[in-house]
């Protein structure tokens, strides 16, 4: 066994711990970062890019069935030819995945472990068998790996997770999605404008992540037009037949039905990656799922020399959160004692649904009721949105009764990937509702639908 001494030791080389080593290095510690799967990060391999690439071959498939009302004639069917899509998002998907192992190939090799690191204390490290590593702080980038319910072990080898569909060589005839929620939604969809049969179940009513029950019905409702969604499914049997699984289950109809199908996609929900890190050794306290108690804004863990990142925290498991995490993280490692708060912006989500999705500032749930107004804008009769036949979906902006301050949003409707963006602008800004509105809004585009929502929201705190 070799024993390393070392300033700060990052466990797991994803987002966060790409960045929580760089800042480490970049304030004069010395550093070791310790992966125990492939380089390549989760977001690259099999979380944000390829899931948006199988996105965007639904999308051209959809938008080709889609040009009649335009008075512009598509002859002949769209035809899916799944091995060609599927070569594009594995190559294209290897071409950015090969970014980030570049990026690792520059960090020299003696900062570099492989194998899968467990806590012995606070800060020494077990690798494998082969290394002890005695830390001065130990920073946590494990991130998180989907939950599969007990329930959906009969299905045995017809079961998959995200990371296999990014394998396929070609499309499915028959995919059923358990979990409508972020991934669920996306990949659901995706398949299915790509001519897969799609069946997609959930079991508590949600919809991507919508809190707003205004919106999540819509939601619902819109992409219940478009595939087969039950999210409160009930599910009389689930088994493995050879190779195809079989599902019985009470359609929206009522009915029991039977239906049978290549694959089960389970996408229930993802757990932070904190079993076998020999967390019990630390002393640390732990929250429900065993993750340490920790400050969101220095990402340290109590006050020992501990600090924890991106999705292993489980507080805000995106991309963009986990790189600032990261950072935060590594810079206050190599300061420890001394921590500061990190930089946290204003939280932005997005869903790549069609309508997308998209959420900013305060969910509708955690608003305390009778403190804030709401202010709405259907999409249907927007102009800009009617004129690109994308007039689906219903905002709702919520503003502070008594300073006007904006608060949040949370909506499904046109170019929601880029009105979020204002919205969280705004918001980290610190705007009212009436300040926002003195900025300018062109003509025609989607944004003058933004403005009906806070020019109502606006009304209503005139009242
Ligand atoms: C299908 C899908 C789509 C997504 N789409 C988006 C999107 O569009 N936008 C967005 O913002 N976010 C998206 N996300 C979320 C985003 O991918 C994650 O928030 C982000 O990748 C988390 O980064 P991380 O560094 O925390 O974890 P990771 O990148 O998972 O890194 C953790 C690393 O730690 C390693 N590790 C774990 N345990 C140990 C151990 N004990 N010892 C050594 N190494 C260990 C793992 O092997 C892994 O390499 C998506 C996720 C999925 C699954
Ligand atoms: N566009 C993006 O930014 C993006 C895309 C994909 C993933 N992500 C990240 O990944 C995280 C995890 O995504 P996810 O979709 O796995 O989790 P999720 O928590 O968003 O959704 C899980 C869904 O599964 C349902 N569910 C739970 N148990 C079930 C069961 N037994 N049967 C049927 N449904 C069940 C839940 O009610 C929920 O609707 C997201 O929260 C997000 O942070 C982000």
């Amino acid at each position: 066994m070799n024993t390393l001494h070392i300033d700060v030791a990052v466990i797991g080389a994803g987002t966060a711990g790409l960045a929580a080593y760089r800042a480490a290095k970049a304030a004069g510690r010395s550093a070791v970062i310790i992966e125990s799967g492939p380089y390549g990060t989760t977001c690259a391999r099999v979380g944000c890019m390829p899931s948006k690439l199988l996105i965007a071959a639904a999308e051209a498939a959809h938008e080709a069935r889609h040009t009649a009302p335009f008075g512009v004639q598509v002859t002949g069917d769209v035809v899916i030819d799944g091995e060609a899509v599927m070569a594009r998002v594995r190559s294209e998907r290897d071409r950015f995945v090969g970014f980030v192992v570049r990026g690792v190939d520059s960090i020299p090799a003696g900062d570099k472990l492989l194998g899968h690191a467990r806590f012995i204390d606070n800060t020494t490290l077990q690798v494998d068998d082969h290394t002890v590593i005695k830390a001065g702080r130990v920073v946590i980038a494990t991130g998180s790996s989907p939950v599969i319910p007990d329930a959906f072990k009969p299905l045995g080898d017809r079961l998959i997770i995200n990371d296999d569909v990014f394998n396929w060589h070609t499309l499915p005839r028959r995919v059923a999605v358990f979990g409508p929620g972020v991934i669920g939604l996306e990949l659901g969809q995706a398949l299915s404008r790509l001519g897969v049969h799609v069946r997609v179940f959930g079991a508590r009513g949600g919809v991507g992540p919508l809190s707003d029950p205004a919106i999540r019905d819509y939601a619902r409702t819109a992409f219940q037009q478009e595939f087969y969604l039950d999210p409160h499914a009930t599910i009389e049997r689930l088994s493995n037949n050879g190779d195809e699984a079989l599902i019985r289950y009470v359609n929206l109809a009522g009915e029991s039905v039977t239906e049978h199908f290549d694959y089960v996609l389970v996408a229930t929900g993802r757990a932070p990656n904190v079993q076998h890190l020999g967390l019990e050794n630390t002393g640390l306290p732990l929250d429900e799922r065993g993750v340490p108690l920790f400050d969101r804004d220095t990402l340290q863990c109590g006050n020992s020399p501990v600090f924890i990142a991106g999705d292993a925290n489980n507080y805000l498991p995106l991309l963009h959160e986990a790189a600032d995490e990261g950072k935060t993280a590594g810079s206050n490692a190599a300061s420890y004692p001394d921590v500061q708060p990190g930089l946290r912006r204003a939280t932005i989500a997005v869903v790549f649904s069609d309508p997308q999705i998209a959420m900013v500032g305060k969910r509708f749930a955690d608003l305390a009721p009778g403190s804030f107004v709401t202010g709405e804008v259907s999409f249907e009769d927007q102009g800009r949105s009617r004129v690109m036949l994308k007039n689906r979906g219903l905002m709702h902006v919520y503003a502070d009764k008594q300073t006007g301050a904006f608060l949040g949003a949370e909506w499904l409707g046109p170019r929601a990937e880029n009105i979020a963006h204002t919205l969280a602008w705004s918001l980290q800004m610190g705007l009212t509702i009436n300040e926002m509105l003195d900025m300018p809004f062109y003509h025609p585009v989607v944004e003058e639908g933004l403005r009906t929502a806070l020019r109502d929201a606006a009304a209503k705190l005139a009242q």
